[in-house]
């Protein structure tokens, strides 16, 4: 299988990495800083008493013009429309387009440009970041990526990109329905996003401090009835898990997300905040607690793109 991870990214980077040292044919889209970044000290995964490293095939969007079986999509949401158009050459008719991000907005807009038919909805669980010296960090022992038809059909090849996932080690469990698993993910994100960056501070500060615990499973709350209403209620179990991750004392858990904001860097919170609160408007949902956290993202956006003008 032919496959062309877009973006080297913190989650790009990790799974393309772990697919090409198990032997598959892996070529990374890279922006031209990256290329020279990776060229001159390779793709390194370092971390939880790890560290290895690839040297990667790499391609950038000039150079790119024969399509691709698999093409993994790992840029956030901020670069989509960008890389969407970088990367249409590799897309031909038998290429399956299977999204990282987290949200849901990107669906709209790959489908858009590539049809129905060629994207497959997917979530990737995993917790990693670059570093400065743009090596891949491990922060926690997760590699899942789930995916499937957006039609929540069976399909051979999904089967088939599942098989080459597990082969290098990243779990790919089959979803009831992948749309369903990327709304959960969705609802997950935002929990624990809103808690971290309105609190700015990890998941111990804010747990343990006076008030503190209650704030997650309000938000939780929040989130689910929006997707509950959207038609994709959260099970009980999935509640369960995502409060577990918001109610741990001490806990340094933060997610990129809340990396992006205390670094002062632009953050997807139109993609994450934006498009769910606007959602749950046109659901009739309150939000109070999401708006909130939306419009702090929101000023956090305004001051960093007036900065960079
Ligand atoms: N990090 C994590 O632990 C997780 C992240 N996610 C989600 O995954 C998505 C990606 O996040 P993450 O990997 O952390 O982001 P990163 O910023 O680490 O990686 C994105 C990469 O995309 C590259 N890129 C952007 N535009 C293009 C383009 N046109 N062509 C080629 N490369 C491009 C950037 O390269 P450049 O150097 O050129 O800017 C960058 O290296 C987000 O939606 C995030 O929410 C999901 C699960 C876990
Ligand atoms: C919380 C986490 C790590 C889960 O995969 C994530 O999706 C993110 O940090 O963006």
């Amino acid at each position: 299988m032919k496959i062309l991870v877009v973006g080297a990214g913190a989650t790009g980077g990790y799974f393309g990495a772990l697919l090409a040292r198990a032997g598959q044919d892996v070529t990374f889209l890279v922006r031209p800083a990256r290329a020279a970044a990776l060229r001159e000290r390779g793709l390194r995964v370092v971390g939880r008493d790890e560290e290895w490293s690839i040297t990667p095939r790499l391609v950038t969007a000039d150079a790119l013009d024969t399509p691709y079986d698999l093409v993994l999509f790992s840029v956030k949401s901020t670069g989509l429309d960008r890389a969407i158009e970088d990367v249409a050459p590799a897309v031909g008719p038998d290429t399956a387009v299977v999204p990282l991000l987290n949200g849901l907005a990107h669906m709209d807009a790959l489908t858009a440009r590539f049809g129905a038919s060629a994207v497959l909805g997917g979530v990737a669980k995993v917790v990693t970041t670059l570093d400065d010296n743009g090596d891949i960090r491990r922060l926690a022992p997760l590699a899942h990526v789930t995916l499937g038809e957006q039609d929540g059909t069976a399909s051979a090849r999904a089967a088939k990109i599942r098989a080459v996932l597990e082969g290098a080690g990243i779990a790919s469990p089959v979803p009831a329905h992948a749309l369903t698993a990327m709304w959960h993910k969705w609802v997950f994100i935002t929990t624990l996003g809103a808690v971290t960056s309105l609190m700015r501070g990890t998941v111990g500060d804010v747990y343990d401090t006076p008030g503190g615990p209650a704030l997650g499973p309000a938000l939780l709350d929040e989130a689910a009835s929006v997707a509950a209403a959207a038609g994709h209620p959260v099970p009980e179990a999935e509640r369960a898990a995502t409060l577990a991750v918001v109610s741990v004392p001490g806990s340094p858990m933060v997610p990129s997300l809340y990396r992006d904001l205390s670094a002062g860097r632009p953050t997807e919170v139109e993609h994450l905040f934006g498009d769910l609160t606007a959602r749950a408007r046109a659901l009739g949902v309150p939000t109070p607690l999401l708006d909130l956290a939306t419009l702090h993202l929101r000023v956090h956006q305004r001051r960093v793109t007036a900065g960079a003008e």
